[in-house]
């Protein structure tokens, strides 16, 4: 689909929250026409590109047919919503999905048509165009499919895909939730300045610009994280001293082993979800 039918194509979201927010604002940057894009949630919001059309419940849709329709509600919501929108679903309507966990099969099922579906698994930095999409087309996507996806989500930051839906799994984990390991680490590190700097305000701003500025380094340089570390630590510094601490035992290193098999757990428990 070029880009001109694209702002033509008609688009409904189910479920506008923090996610689907973001995305929608991002399409209304020039991508889909706000007018054709209608918003299915019941709470208003609160920032919505104007021309959007938000209605509360699926008998207040207007429009019989959508180009797309993204569902974007909680995994735990998907099994009781999902045999309302089977009349606005053609066999030619291309469904996204960005919930964690619930897979390309339970989606199918929204409707009796082979119904070509692809997951997204995006992550919150999509807001300022930095976002990370990983996608998975079932066996019915066909290729102008996946380049309506890469179309769509490519303003929204980078775009990969996988061929094997389990590993969905293991992305969710690193990418989906991994924004908010790094603001958890900037939250400790914020807390730490505060202890050390007497102007507190300062210390929080120097934590948050160092953070930014060290992200952005690791994405415009080609060498790993490991070379960027040890061109900061000058043997027997101050920096060496703080490594010493945060490396000691490989604590670090297995708290983050932990921590993304627990959300990788978690996103296939959310895959066993019921329909209602
Ligand atoms: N947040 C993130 O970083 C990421 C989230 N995701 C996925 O995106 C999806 C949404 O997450 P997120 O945006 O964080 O969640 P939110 O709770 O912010 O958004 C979900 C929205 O769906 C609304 N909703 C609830 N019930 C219905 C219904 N019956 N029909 C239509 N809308 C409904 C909610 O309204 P109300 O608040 O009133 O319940 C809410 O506004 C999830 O499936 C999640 O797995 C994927 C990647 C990253
Ligand atoms: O926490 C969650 O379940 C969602 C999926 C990835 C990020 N947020």
């Amino acid at each position: 689909m070029m880009k001109d039918e694209l702002r033509q194509s008609k688009v409904l979201v189910i479920g506008c929250g923090r996610m689907g927010g973001a995305i929608i604002k991002g399409w209304c940057n020039g991508l889909v026409a706000p007018d054709n894009i209608t918003i299915v949630d019941p709470t208003p919001f609160p920032d919505l590109v104007s021309g959007v059309k938000q209605v509360s419940g699926p008998e207040e849709i207007t429009d019989d047919f959508f180009d797309v329709v993204m569902l974007a509600v909680k995994p735990q919501i998907f099994p009781k919503i999902m045999s309302l929108y089977a009349p606005f679903i053609s066999e030619k309507t291309l469904i996204l999905s960005i919930m964690a966990g619930v897979e390309t099969q339970a989606i199918e099922a929204m409707t009796d048509s082979k119904q070509a579906v692809i997951r997204v698994m995006p992550n919150t930095p999509a807001l300022v165009g930095a976002g990370v999409m990983v996608c998975f087309a079932n066996a019915v996507a066909t290729p102008q499919n996946e380049a309506l996806c890469d179309t769509l989500f490519s303003p929204l930051g980078s775009v990969h895909w996988v061929h094997d839906e389990s590993d969905m799994h293991a992305v969710t984990a690193i990418s989906g939730s991994g924004p908010a390991y790094l603001f958890y680490f900037a939250e400790c590190m914020v807390a730490a300045a505060k202890n050390t700097l007497k102007d507190e305000v300062l210390a929080a701003k120097l934590a948050k610009e160092t953070l930014y500025g060290a992200a952005l380094l690791m994405q415009q340089e080609a060498r790993e994280p490991m070379a960027l570390r040890q061109e900061v630590t000058s043997p027997n510094g101050t920096t060496q001293a703080a490594l010493e601490v945060l490396m000691s035992d490989g604590v670090l290193d297995a708290l983050a082993n932990n921590a993304l098999q627990a959300a990788s757990k978690r996103s296939l428990e959310l895959s066993a979800l019921e329909p209602a």
